[in-house]
């Protein structure tokens, strides 16, 4: 290591030279390649995926439900990834669907001869775009988000998905699928109530589609925390992230399954999930190695990967 550091020379910045080692650290690791999402590895354990398609606003396009789909399953099923941080490049988080995507589908319909052809051809293409989002919640690594600026329509779909949200001052959120003459399809009606916990509001902003922001956002729920800028909040969400990832993954992962289990069906049928669920984790070696360290007072213990 002293010598690569030598490599480098002695007139870069520190920022610059850590940058290096982190591009050095990120090539031993699998990262996925996608062309509508940037994926990084900027810590260990912590895979930062963005919304990269800056130009036109991160909307979100025919390939990006599928990348989406495809992201979040492999990094699931990565034992590399931990914890996964989600983010827009550029000027928004996102401005939704993209508007031609929904013409071009609607005439696409349209070709076809009669209703209930045209009706599966609707059909799949709603369960292909669910299956984009729904990906952030079958993913069993928890799911931190960054919004900034435009959280619109999809946007508000993909967000609820996820495990934790941060915005910044300047985000502001639109459930905006009424106002293009669509009931939202793609989970914001089922997660937003019971994300926010207020089926009031959440019937208010799904029927109006008012903007709304961070602030608000903040007091109905929907946010945890608001950051004064992206960067700020990005520095907060990586911190998190490094704590998240250095606990069990064992614990970490099964609290998130059993908390997405739980969170539309009742508490007997939950806790039978956990304690199945348990009945095989706790026999893992975590357990006793965390309650050991906790019990005698030493530093946490390094896990295996999962
Ligand atoms: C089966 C699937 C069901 C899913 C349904 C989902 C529904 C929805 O998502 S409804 C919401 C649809 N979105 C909108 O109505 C938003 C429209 N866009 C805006 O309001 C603004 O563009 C935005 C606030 C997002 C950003 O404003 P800003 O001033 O920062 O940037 P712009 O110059 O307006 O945009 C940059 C380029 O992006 C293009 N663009 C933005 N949004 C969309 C969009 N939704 N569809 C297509 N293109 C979009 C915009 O035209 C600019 O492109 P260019 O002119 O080439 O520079």
């Amino acid at each position: 290591m002293a010598s690569l550091i030598k490599t480098i020379g002695f007139n870069q910045s520190r920022k610059s030279i850590s940058n290096f080692l982190l591009r050095a650290y990120s090539s031993n690791t699998e990262v996925p390649q996608f062309e509508t999402l940037a994926v990084s590895v900027p810590k260990k354990n912590v895979f930062h995926v963005e919304l990269n398609r800056p130009k036109k606003a991160n909307t979100f396009s025919k390939a990006m439900w599928l990348e989406l789909h495809q992201c979040f399953s492999s990094l699931s099923n990565n034992p590399e990834c931990r914890v996964i941080v989600l983010s827009g490049q550029g000027k928004n988080f996102t401005g939704g669907i993209e508007l031609n995507s929904l013409v071009e589908m609607a005439a696409a319909a349209e070709e076809l001869p009669d209703t209930a052809r045209k009706a599966r051809f609707h059909y799949h293409f709603i369960k292909y775009a669910q299956d984009g989002i729904t990906a952030l919640e079958d993913c069993v690594k928890p799911v931190l988000t960054v919004i900034h600026s435009a959280c619109v329509g999809a946007g508000v779909d993909l967000v609820t998905a996820a495990d934790i949200r941060y915005c910044t001052e300047d985000a502001w959120f639109q459930v905006k699928e009424v106002d293009v003459g669509l009931a939202a399809d793609v989970g914001t009606l089922q997660r937003l109530p019971k994300v926010i916990g207020n089926d009031s509001i959440a019937r208010e902003l799904c029927l109006t589609g008012r903007k709304f922001d961070a602030k608000e956002a903040k007091e109905i729920g929907l946010v945890s925390k608001v950051f004064p800028d992206k960067d700020s909040a990005l520095n907060h969400v990586m911190e998190l992230a490094v704590n998240i990832a250095a606990k069990s993954p064992v614990a970490v992962q099964t609290t998130k399954m059993s908390m997405v289990y739980s969170q539309s069906r009742p508490n007997p049928d939950g806790l039978e999930h956990v304690r199945l669920l348990n009945a095989v984790m706790n026999q893992g070696e975590d357990l006793p190695k965390a309650a050991m360290a906790q019990a005698t007072k030493s530093p946490p213990p390094e896990f295996d990967n999962l």
